[in-house]
């Protein structure tokens, strides 16, 4: 299976937050990630078909989605930003809804349901108001709904926000179960959520693409260019001031400081071991964010 994002740009008024945006997906899971406002939920849009590229094409197995319409829709699930639960909806009635919407048969919607609420751990809750959920709980109950009639391509925007750590965990590995077999991909701006879970990584910047790579290969390119070094007060002011610093420890012993340089950066500066936040603030020169 083959999902292909075909040179989409998408243009507001004015604004232009998909630009040329080219990418190739096969079964697995795929991390966008990118700072806010990079256009990452209006490209998941126009891949859901909810929203119409200004140009360009997306086609499943060389098939334009705009025309396959239905038959699209039919193996999509997807899961917005901006995902609303029906406060006096249990979380059972919710997704009979959606599975009716759907077109399951009764029968059939009953025994996906029993199953999804499994995978989701949520099977305990089944009969409580989703209004009453915690942020985590809807966004699995949200997954639970995206996955009603089995779909091949799963487009879920920004899963982990507002999720506390557990959940989070919980969350990518849940991906991580459904994702063989299926196209999943995943936006976010936190990038301890995919370090481990995505088979590439599609870097976003200003509505283009700016790399797709696999994780090991991003990391690996790396390699050589983090450095460690710890300095006083004056010298950190010095270092921040001329090379990209990605992450600053303040110790009784001074700053510990983590640097993206080609060149040795300072005289006791060692390398040491690249991390995807390392990666994340070389390609978009500001600080990662650990989502806790
Ligand atoms: N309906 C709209 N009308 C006008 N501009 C919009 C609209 N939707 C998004 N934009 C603009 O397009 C750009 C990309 O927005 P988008 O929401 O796709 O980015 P994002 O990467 O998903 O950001 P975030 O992580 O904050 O949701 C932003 O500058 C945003 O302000």
């Amino acid at each position: 299976m083959n999902l292909t994002v075909d040179r989409v740009s998408k243009t507001y008024k004015d604004k232009k937050a998909v630009d040329h945006f080219s990418a190739d997906l096969q079964e697995g899971v795929y991390a966008l990630l990118g700072p806010n406002g990079s256009g990452k939920s209006t490209l998941m849009r126009m891949m859901a078909s909810i929203l119409r590229p200004t140009s360009g094409r997306i086609l499943l197995d060389g098939r334009d989605i705009a025309t396959l319409d239905d038959a699209y829709r039919d193996v999509l699930g997807y899961m917005p930003q901006e995902f609303g639960v029906y406060k006096n909806f249990t979380a059972e009635r919710f997704l009979r809804y959606f599975a009716s919407l759907k077109g399951l048969g009764k029968k059939e919607a009953e025994e996906k349901i029993d199953e999804l609420l499994t995978l989701v751990n949520l099977q305990g809750d089944r009969k409580r108001k989703a209004g009453r959920f915690s942020g985590g709980m809807k966004r699995r109950l949200g997954i639970a709904q995206a996955l009603l009639n089995d779909p091949k391509v799963l487009i879920v925007d920004e899963p982990t926000a507002g999720l506390d750590p557990k959940e989070r965990i919980r969350f990518r590995n849940l991906l991580s179960d459904i994702s063989q077999d299926r196209i999943v991909l995943l936006s976010t701006h936190i990038v301890s959520d995919i370090e481990s879970v995505a088979k590439e990584v599609l870097l976003m910047k200003e509505g283009a693409l700016v790399r797709q790579s696999p994780v090991e290969v991003l990391l690996e390119e790396m390699t050589g260019k983090v450095w460690r070094t710890v300095v006083d007060e004056k010298e950190a002011k010095v270092i921040q001031a001329r090379y990209q610093v990605s992450n600053i420890m303040r110790t009784a012993a001074g700053n510990t400081l983590r640097i993206i340089s080609e060149e040795k950066p300072h005289v006791r500066a060692g390398n040491t071991e690249p991390t995807l936040e390392d990666v994340y603030v070389h390609f978009f020169d500001e600080e990662a964010d650990d989502g806790v």
